[in-house]
């Protein structure tokens, strides 16, 4: 289940989600190939799709209808338990919900994914996770709970416990929703290094034309459809597109 070289890190082939009772499709035919070590920012008023997007296309949820192939691997094909093991090994998660776990420090929240995978808590997982930490800066709060850390310094903790796998594909949904437009900045910089400098690919679902400013293509979603498709857009052009799209 390894995957094969070439192949886009996501592609979504003719994607729709009904939810039960839904008077309308959440998502409606989307096609959509991330090639690797790409930057995609998902934009759209709320209720577009966006998060149903992001959950069909990490297999935390089925579409309805259409396929999703990770790195090749179309996830349809795949038991329960296959596709737990793709999004523990393939996939890193920032995702508001997977909040930081108080009870741990900031070293051991970075090193759950590991942990959780069966790695020992020994000193090469240790390690790792400091090496990580680095990375996004904050290797000297290692040993403290996140709860004494920023808003800004938790979501790079965040960011540094999904990349602690070397996950193909990175989802991030609303990455810097809470942050002030300087912090942002800094985490921005965080994934765009993600995607530079280690070929990692990052989905980020985003309000924020700044944000997705930073990505090498922005899409906008309408009504579960695919409305625009900027490639390297500036945040001008695409607050200029969710203005289309909302008129
Ligand atoms: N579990 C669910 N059950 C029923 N309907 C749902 C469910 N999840 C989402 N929907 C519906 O699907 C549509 C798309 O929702 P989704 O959460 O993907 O939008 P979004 O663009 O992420 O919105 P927001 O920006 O507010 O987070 C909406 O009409 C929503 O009401």
């Amino acid at each position: 289940m390894s995957a094969a070289p070439g192949e886009p890190a996501l592609r979504l082939d003719r994607v729709s989600r009904t939810y039960p009772g839904g008077r309308a499709p959440a998502l409606n035919g989307i096609d959509l190939e991330v090639p690797r070590a790409r930057f995609l920012a998902v934009l759209g008023r709320s209720g577009s799709g966006k998060s149903t997007l992001l959950r069909c296309a990490a297999g935390l949820e089925r579409p309805t209808g259409g396929a999703v192939h990770l790195g090749g691997v179309p996830l349809a094909g795949l038991r329960a338990t296959a596709l737990t093991r793709l999004r523990r090994d393939r996939i890193g998660f920032v995702f508001q919900e997977l909040n930081l776990v108080d009870s741990l420090t900031v070293l051991q929240n970075t090193a759950l994914p590991l942990l959780l995978a069966g790695a020992g808590e020994g000193e090469a997982t240790r390690a790792r996770a400091l090496r990580v930490l680095e990375e996004v800066g904050l290797a000297d709060r290692a040993a403290e709970p996140p709860g004494r850390l920023s808003g800004g310094q938790r979501q790079r903790v965040a960011i540094a416990r999904a990349l602690i796998t070397e996950p193909d594909i990175i989802f991030a949904d609303e990455p810097t929703g809470a942050l002030d437009p300087v912090t942002a900045e800094g985490v921005l910089a965080l994934l765009r290094r993600a995607v530079d400098a280690h070929g990692h690919t990052v989905v980020m679902v985003t309000h924020d034309p700044v944000a997705a400013g930073h990505a090498d293509e922005a899409i906008v979603l309408d009504g579960g459809r695919i409305v625009r498709r900027l490639e390297r857009p500036s945040a001008g052009q695409v607050l200029g597109a969710l203005r289309t799209v909302a008129a």
